[in-house]
């Protein structure tokens, strides 16, 4: 079963660098086919649409603001039509205009209930610049922030290494939880947000779960000083032994700060063992029954892969709960345990009489 397009709100105050930072991952390259759904037609550039190929894919939401022009339906139908197979997109931004309130596009985009739909997260663009001055008239940018899954903290370019850091600061203390990345011109890695996809000839070579993996390792210097910033980590664990569905849930539900979102295909342990695809981002789980059932030369098919994806994770501490999640030898684990994890399927596990999982 093909897993739910991932619907990503891109929200900010006026003038943070939203189009700056979706028509930046449009010409990333990254092999990712983005569909956009615009409050502003003319904010996205025509040139960039055209450079990601993604043209069949960019929908305008009629004047005004998302939040109040449209309903969960009216979202729903332009979604319905960028997620739909034919379209070929492996994500949608929702870009908002700046005055949208974003937790009311981002539960218009949960309450679609379209199967092919998937919440991919909040992501709030901060200004660097502005940010102190706008705040006082406008309260209701801590709230924003305070929701946001991932923080993009702009325009770094315009402000002096103090102030950048003590932006940096203030916004993690309104939201110890997300994931931060400073940039200039919105410039953050597109594999912090997306799922490259790697069977696309769009360029010399596709990234695959495993770069992403090196990339997270890879700390070689370079001369962009603010690459260090924009970056996304990433760390992973390979577990022989089946996952513990509590533990599991827990994790995808309420992932370690700076872990912005979590993939991987995983065993189950219990009594009825699963093998599952789960996706998860701001505590939504997108979970799918594996496709298949062949291991590979080297991978044992019980085998569980885990991927977590994010910007200021604390390391040692995602590792050591990514390590946590295998069953340790001693324990059993109860039937009931794995719906935990089960009741986050999109469509209930096909069985075949006498299958074994
Ligand atoms: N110096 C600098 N300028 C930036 C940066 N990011 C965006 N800008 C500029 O800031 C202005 C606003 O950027 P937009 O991307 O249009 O911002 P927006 O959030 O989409 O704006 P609204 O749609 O009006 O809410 C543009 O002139 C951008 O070129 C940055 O990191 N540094």
């Amino acid at each position: 079963m093909r897993r739910a397009v991932p619907v990503i709100v891109v929200s900010g105050f006026l003038g943070a660098g939203k189009t700056t930072m979706v028509n930046h991952l449009l010409r990333s390259r990254s092999g990712a086919r983005i569909g956009v759904v615009v409050n502003d037609f003319g904010d996205v550039s025509i040139d960039a649409l055209l450079v990601a190929g993604a043209v069949d894919g960019a929908v305008r939401l009629g004047n005004g603001c998302i939040c109040c022009t449209a309903d969960a339906d009216t979202l729903g139908e332009v979604l319905g039509g960028l997620v739909a197979p034919a379209a070929g997109l492996d994500a949608v931004l929702v870009e908002t205009s700046g005055l949208a309130e974003p937790a009311a596009v981002a539960r218009m985009v949960i309450a679609t209930a379209d199967p092919r739909i998937g919440y991919g997260g909040l992501v709030y663009l901060v200004d660097a610049e502005n940010l102190d001055a706008l705040r006082p008239d406008n309260p209701e940018i801590d709230r924003h922030i305070a929701l946001a899954d991932l923080l993009v903290v702009n325009k770094v370019d315009r402000v002096d290494a103090r102030t950048r850091d003590r932006v940096l600061d203030g916004v993690r203390a309104l939201n110890p939880t997300a994931a931060v990345v400073a940039t200039v011109d919105g410039a953050v890695d597109p594999g912090l947000l997306l799922d490259i996809p790697d069977d696309r000839d769009t360029g010399p070579r596709q990234l695959e779960l495993a770069d992403l993996l090196v990339a997270g390792d890879d700390e070689t210097g370079h001369d962009d000083h603010h690459h260090a910033h924009t970056r996304y980590e990433s760390l992973s664990v390979t577990a022989d032994r089946p996952l513990h569905p509590r533990r599991l849930a827990a994790f995808l539900e309420r992932p370690p700060a700076g872990v912005y979102r979590i993939k991987g295909v995983v065993e189950l342990a219990g009594a009825d063992r699963h093998r599952l695809v789960v996706h998860a981002v701001g505590g939504l789980l997108d979970v799918t029954t594996a496709p298949g059932r062949r291991a590979s030369a080297q991978r044992s098919v019980r085998q569980s892969d885990l991927v977590a994806i994010g910007a200021g994770m604390d390391a040692p501490t995602v590792r050591a709960t990514l390590q946590e999640l295998e069953t340790r030898t001693d324990e059993t684990v109860d039937a009931q345990a794995a719906l935990g994890v089960t009741r986050h399927l999109r469509t209930p596990t096909p069985r075949r009489a006498g299958a074994q999982t």
